[in-house]
């Protein structure tokens, strides 16, 4: 029996997925596995049995990684299961952002009860919120992964010039990035070329705050700026004065802070860019297929602190280690498991920074007490057998 614990509500197509096998909830105590979306884990402390995290959602900044990995707690996410989602809304955002549609509406309210002069009321006053098209002007995207990508199409196909900045972009994020995005080599084509820059890239210690007083004096005026990737990416304080000053003519983000609230030229969105039936429903099934297959397998598909690793079970034994990377360590396994008179039927290793995951299917008598012997070995975070 596994025990899940939900940080937050999750969509039963995904909780459904667990079988009888599991007790889950969000009661439940000294869990096996977590299942979070946008819940702050960085205070909690983990129980020693605690296998996985799978963050259903893309963002893994509310997850302690280091503190995981040390502890051998494998985090997953689910890569492109909202890209979808967040796009729609981010076109949206374009296109409020450019025609003070917000605004428009409000107003439009205080007409309430004028009877027959409103229509005469709204031609008069309608002058006060002209925007420009967004056809014809030049997008700059920041980050080509799952969201920059289908922000960068969206976009051409509604007539954007579109620049894309990625230093890292993966071949796969190529393939499917339209062929007329120009390819920008540094930060500042972009801010010195677009009249709307988005940005799409995790908050990390060096994105943290990228968009500043500094950056923001190289772009355009009346620039229009979008964050629907995390508050921190952008520094209030400065985006607050660039939009007093007329600098930047609208900032559009999904991450409300209390000082942006109310804001001439801010539009203020309660972090709705994955919250639609579909994105939920695809995160939570792929959220929870991961961890099955880890806790039933041992596999590890779309982890961000730990090596991918699928293999399929060619044993009824399986011993999965998770340990640091370092030469050697892999020999230490094998000649443990040959004193024991354990037989290696199949295996793999592979590495991710300074981590490393190997996946042995054994035949021989294999006792519990297997596991804390190669736990004794040096480097080995974590010990598993799985029957
Ligand atoms: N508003 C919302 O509800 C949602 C927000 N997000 C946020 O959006 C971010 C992006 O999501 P995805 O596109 O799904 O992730 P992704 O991992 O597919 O793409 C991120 C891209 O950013 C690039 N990148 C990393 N550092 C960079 C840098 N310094 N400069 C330029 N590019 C850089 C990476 O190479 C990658 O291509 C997430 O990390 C999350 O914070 C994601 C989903 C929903
Ligand atoms: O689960 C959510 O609503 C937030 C999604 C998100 O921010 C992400 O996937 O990074």
């Amino acid at each position: 029996m596994f025990r899940i614990k939900y940080l937050n509500k999750i969509s039963p197509v995904g909780t459904s997925r667990f079988d009888t096998n599991y007790e889950c909830g969000e009661a439940v105590e000294n869990p096996d596995a977590i299942m979070v979306r946008s819940a702050s884990m960085h205070e909690m402390e983990f129980p020693k049995n605690l296998l996985a995290i799978a963050r259903a959602g893309a963002g893994v900044n509310n997850i302690p990684l280091e503190k995981c990995s040390e502890q051998g707690i494998v985090v997953f996410n689910t890569p492109g299961a909202n890209a979808n989602a967040v796009k729609e809304l981010v076109i949206a955002a374009l296109l409020l952002s450019s025609r003070k549609i917000v605004p428009a509406i409000e107003w439009t309210k205080t007409l309430k009860g004028k009877g027959n002069e409103v229509g005469k009321l709204v031609e008069k006053g309608k002058g006060a919120f002209v925007g420009p098209e967004i056809s014809g002007k030049k997008l700059g995207v920041i980050g080509l992964g799952a969201i920059g990508i289908l922000v960068a199409n969206a976009a051409k196909s509604l007539g954007m010039d579109v620049y894309g900045y990625d230093p890292y972009l993966s071949v796969d994020a190529a393939w499917g990035l339209s062929r007329s995005t120009k390819h920008a080599r540094t930060l500042d084509e972009i801010y010195t070329a677009c009249d709307y820059i988005t940005v799409h890239v995790p908050l990390t210690p060096d994105t943290k705050g990228m968009i500043n007083e500094q950056t923001i004096t190289k772009m355009k005026d009346g620039v229009r700026i979008l964050n629907f990737a995390r508050g921190d990416l952008v520094n209030s304080k400065d985006i607050i004065a660039a939009l007093q000053s007329g600098k930047v003519s609208s900032y559009a983000t999904d991450f409300p802070s209390d000082d942006l609230i109310g804001l001439d030229g801010v539009i203020a969105i309660p972090h709705l860019g994955a919250s639609t039936p579909e994105s939920e429903d695809n995160c939570a099934r792929m959220a929870a297929n991961e961890l099955i297959d880890y806790l039933q397998n041992g596999n590890i598909r779309n982890s961000v602190n730990m090596p991918s690793i699928c293999m399929p079970r060619d044993s009824s034994i399986r011993i999965c280690i998770l340990h640091r990377n370092i030469p050697n360590t892999i020999s230490l396994l094998s000649g443990a498991l040959a004193e024991s008179g354990i037989n290696i039927e199949n295996m793999q290793s592979k590495s991710k920074k300074d981590y490393a995951y190997t996946i042995l299917d054994v035949t021989g008598d294999v006792k519990d007490t297997t596991a804390e012997h190669i736990a004794k070995l040096p480097e080995i975070i974590r010990v598993r057998i799985i029957r």
